[in-house]
């Protein structure tokens, strides 16, 4: 069946910005993309009342699958407790606690939170299990929701078990274990905290996901300098997260690279810490996406409109450049070439703004202005935000530039 999506105030299109626009969909795909005037006809229309369409969010950092609550913590945080990694133990206990029926009702609350915000595809990573059978129950259960699961066993060492041999463990058995149900494998590098592991330990939990077929990402530079970012590059890592704490060095290795600097603002607002410098890494020639890393302990947020304000407001990012990374950019980093823009034969995966520019992202921050549009074979709709519906298509806006 096919849709034409009509009436377009703007359209964020990989080829520009484009005003009074119509769209196509056909089988899941764009099929057209041109002026309003010159639309095809099609199966079925939607009006969209001159709002703002954009790509659906690529949320390529998330740690969704958890139970419990760290509230507290991040009470603490705001009176200057600082993040060391020490709560993941925490949220391991409660999601080692909660039956498969239990994660997956959160996980299902939570993505739905995420769609009602405009986002389209997410990355899940485990990390809260920590022994053979929890990492596997957790990407288990992941996998039904997403293909984008990533394999987190190395997020700190457990209490009970000595480096040396979580490490082997790691890459051994656990990896072995949760290998079907990943796609890629990622590292907590991070020398300043005593959670985490550091550059060698890093390098030898990569080496052996690359082993087992698993892509490669890691958390980098988020406490302070490391190796992170020099072993993601050197390793041709899909992506590095953070990257709050660069050395010039670090950021001559990412812009001589293909690996995307995942930057992740919600962090530093959670954890009331200095955000990292996107002009820099802009300037330099680095690729750059925007996730949420939404999780209990650093940033509570599945708000990609939410990041992307606070990358404009705080970090040297344009409205475009963060709407950019937030969509193209996320889909490199997860090596995804058919999602993330607005282009013939690209997925259909599209986010209508209530409002008439993308700008409005940046310029009404906290404002649940961005839904998901969905193309179900039988309905067209705009995902609905938990408890209180999605705000109907009947508000009609007027660009500001017509
Ligand atoms: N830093 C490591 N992992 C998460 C935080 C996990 C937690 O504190 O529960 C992050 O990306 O910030
Ligand atoms: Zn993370």
């Amino acid at each position: 069946m096919s849709t034409l999506i009509h009436d377009i105030g703007e359209l964020f299109a990989a080829d520009g910005i484009r005003q009074d626009a119509a769209v196509v969909v056909d089988d899941g795909r764009i099929a057209w993309i041109g002026d309003s005037a010159d639309a095809p006809a099609a199966d079925r229309a939607v009006d969209v009342g001159g709002r703002a369409v954009i790509p659906a969010f690529v949320d390529s950092h998330t740690h969704l699958i958890f139970a419990g609550d760290r509230s507290a913590e991040f009470a603490a945080r705001m009176t200057g407790t600082p993040y060391d990694g020490g709560g993941i133990a925490v949220t391991r206990a409660a999601t080692v606690g909660a039956s498969n029926d239990e994660l997956r009702a959160l996980l299902a609350g939570r993505i739905e939170e995420s769609r009602a915000q405009g986002t389209g595809t997410i990355e899940i990573k485990s990390g809260y299990g920590l022994s053979v059978e929890q990492e596997a129950r957790l990407l288990r259960i992941a996998r039904e929701f997403t293909d984008e699961t990533t394999y987190l066993g190395a997020h700190v060492v457990p209490p009970e078990t000595g480096r040396d041999e979580y490490v082997r463990l790691v890459t051994g058995e656990m990896l072995a274990a949760c290998a079907p149900y990943a796609k890629w494998i990622d590292v907590f590098c991070e020398p300043h905290s005593a959670h985490a592991f550091d550059g060698d330990e890093a390098r030898e939990v990569l080496t052996a996901g690359r082993v087992a077929g698993l892509g490669l990402r890691v958390h980098g530079g988020q406490l302070g300098y490391g190796p992170g970012v020099q072993l993601a590059v050197e390793l041709g890592a899909a992506s590095v997260d953070h990257c709050t704490y660069l050395s010039d060095e670090d950021v001559a290795a990412l812009a001589g690279s293909d690996t995307v600097a995942t930057l992740l603002p919600g962090v530093e607002f959670s954890t009331r810490s200095p955000y990292p410098d996107a002009r820099r890494l802009i300037d330099a020639g680095v690729q750059l996406a925007l996730a949420t890393d939404c999780n209990p302990g650093t940033c509570y947020s599945n708000s990609m409109p939410f990041m992307i304000a606070v990358a404009v407001r705080e970090m040297g990012m344009t409205p475009h450049e963060a709407l950019s990374a937030a969509t193209a950019g996320a889909a490199k980093s997860l090596q995804r070439n058919d999602i993330g823009t607005i282009a013939v034969g690209q997925a259909a995966d599209v986010t209508v703004l209530d409002a008439p520019t993308y700008l409005h992202l940046a310029y009404r921050p906290g404002v649940p202005i961005a839904r998901r549009l969905t193309l179900c074979s039988a309905s067209v709709g705009c995902a609905e935000s938990p408890g209180r519906g999605a705000p109907p298509l009947t508000r009609t806006f007027t660009h500001p530039k017509r």
